[in-house]
């Protein structure tokens, strides 16, 4: 008998099928992937599963008895436990406050945090319990997400993208501790993006394509190229070559450890475990935090706002997407306001709709965003086709310095690569970017020159051609002290190395 046993289920919103007659077994012990493009429906299946959405049609099984799930607490009850792409967290309660208020009232507060504390050493998880969210990275809240379900012991677990913002360490660590949850019995119904991940860890995959099932099959038996070829219905696009050369120095920051120097025509990434300072740099770079020794072209910027230094021509994403990066409730039309607001206004400060919506329509288009309209709110879309629009509006701002956090968070292959490809296109019209991203086959593919935040300070830059991930992974833990930075001025032109494949997609 499955654990769980969905037959036949269907779910329409206005406009889309997202769900169109799924029918899945999720057996005990087993590490179930579901695999499929933003907007297969990935998302909407699980929160039927998790009673947080109800479906049109169709049957539930649990343990072989029909249940109809009406709320999260009834399926919580029953033993379900989910971790949700976007975060369900108070910001202004601690992580202990957080994990007990969403736990069992029968444990006591003191009872969570020593259950918290044990769960983080078996995990090797730092995790403050006493820190608010607020101050948080998106990393240590999805920390949070993941120990606060693990603490209720679920027979079912569902994990929607939970390495997306985890170093590869910290996710080696999560799979041995699924695996051991595995063993013991647990059921676990995994989704992500990552194909070697899956490959890794899961025992079968379901593969979606706009709402249906297209495939079963054991991933370990699979190259990752035949995944995404079952997910996307064709080949995922490759890397072009990299051509352009370094051009002049254009914005600058003295952090007390390291200088960072963007030059027009460069990308340089910033690897390191999400919450080692690459938000207050972001901050500092974007001018949500004044002050420092912000230059863009030799001209001191650190008192500027946010909207002058667009108006310079620097635009950036914010590894928040919903909240900072768009308004959930707003249209897609009226999010393109948010940044983009001197486009789309006369000099009196009226807002010209017309033009704000042909904007939303034209980024839905080229970054192949998936929603029915400009009009649909920005909270209607799947994760990643959200993300595809925020990066979007800002790559279709033309800027001269785009920073970009965690440019391909929950977003497919395909349109990783998609991602990947407008930046390097950037990069080759004389743009200078900073890409932050924990994943480093992402930082490695688009780079020219890596730097690593550990425990609020920046490392030298070196070219990427003259590392490896070994010693970015070393330097993450703060061990760079002996090497010279190399991304000064004066650093020699380099020759690009040769073409990649999107490494998602190596076999
Ligand atoms: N509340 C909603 N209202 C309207 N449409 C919705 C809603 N939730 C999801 N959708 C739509 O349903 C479809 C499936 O979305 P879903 O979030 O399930 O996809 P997904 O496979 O999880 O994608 P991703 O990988 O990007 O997270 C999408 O077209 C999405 O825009």
């Amino acid at each position: 008998m499955s654990r769980l046993e969905l037959h036949d289920i269907h779910k329409h919103y206005p406009n889309v099928i997202a769900n169109d007659g799924i029918s899945l077994r999720v057996e005990a012990g087993r590490i179930h992937a579901l695999l499929g493009e933003n907007g297969a429906g990935k998302s909407t299946l699980m929160k039927i599963i998790y009673g947080a959405v109800q479906p049109d049609s169709g049957t539930i099984r649990w343990k072989g008895e029909a249940i109809t799930l009406r709320s999260p607490a009834q399926a919580r009850a029953l033993g379900i436990a989910m971790v949700f792409q976007h975060f369900s967290l108070f910001d202004s309660l601690s992580v202990l406050d957080n994990i007990w208020l969403g736990l069992s009232p029968q444990w006591s507060r003191a009872e969570v945090r020593q259950r918290l504390t044990a769960l983080c050493q078996r995990l090797k998880l730092t995790l403050d319990a006493d820190a608010l969210v607020d101050t948080l990275s998106v990393g240590e809240r999805q920390r949070v997400e993941i120990v606060r379900a693990l603490l209720t012991e679920p027979e079912l677990l569902i994990l929607d993208e939970p390495t997306s913002v985890l170093t590869p360490q910290a996710a080696q660590d999560l799979f041995v501790l699924l695996r051991q949850l595995a063993s013991e019995g647990c059921a676990i119904v995994y989704i992500s993006h990552k194909l070697d991940e899956i490959r890794q860890l899961c025992d079968v995959c379901t593969v979606l394509r706009a709402g249906r099932v297209v495939d079963e099959v054991i991933p370990a038996d699979c190259d990752n190229d035949a995944l995404a070829r079952l997910m996307l219905g064709n080949d995922p696009p490759t890397l072009p070559p990299r051509q352009s050369g370094r051009g002049d120095l254009r914005l600058s920051v003295t952090t007390p450890t390291a200088r960072l120097e963007l030059h027009a025509g460069e990308i340089v990434g910033i690897a390191g475990v999400s919450g080692s300072g690459q938000k207050a740099l972001m901050a500092q770079l974007a001018g949500e935090t004044a002050g420092g020794a912000v230059q863009l072209d030799g001209r001191d910027i650190a008192r500027m706002s946010p909207q002058q230094r667009r108006r310079l021509g620097i635009h950036w994403v914010p590894e928040e997407r919903l909240g900072r990066g768009a308004v959930p409730p707003l249209s897609l039309h009226d999010n393109t306001l948010l940044t983009r607001r001197d486009d789309l206004t006369t000099r009196q400060g009226w807002i010209l709709r017309h033009k704000a919506l042909t904007l939303a329509q034209r980024v839905i288009k080229t970054f192949g965003v998936k929603a029915p309209s400009a009009s649909t709110s920005a909270q209607q879309l799947s994760g990643g086709n959200l993300q595809k629009f925020i990066v979007g509006r800002e790559i279709d701002a033309a800027p001269s310095v785009l920073l970009v956090s965690q440019p391909t968070w929950g977003v497919d292959v395909g349109a990783a690569s998609h991602i990947h490809r407008a930046l390097l296109a950037l990069r080759d019209q004389g743009c200078a970017l900073l890409v932050v991203s924990e994943d480093l086959t992402e930082l490695f593919a688009l780079s020219d020159r890596i730097h690593v935040m550990a425990n609020g300070r920046l490392s030298p830059g070196v070219a990427c051609q003259d590392t490896t991930m070994t010693q970015i992974g070393a330097w993450m833990s703060g061990l760079w002290d002996s090497h010279r930075d190399d991304g000064a001025d004066d650093a020699p032109q380099r020759p690009h190395p040769p073409m990649k494949k999107f490494p998602h997609v190596d076999a």
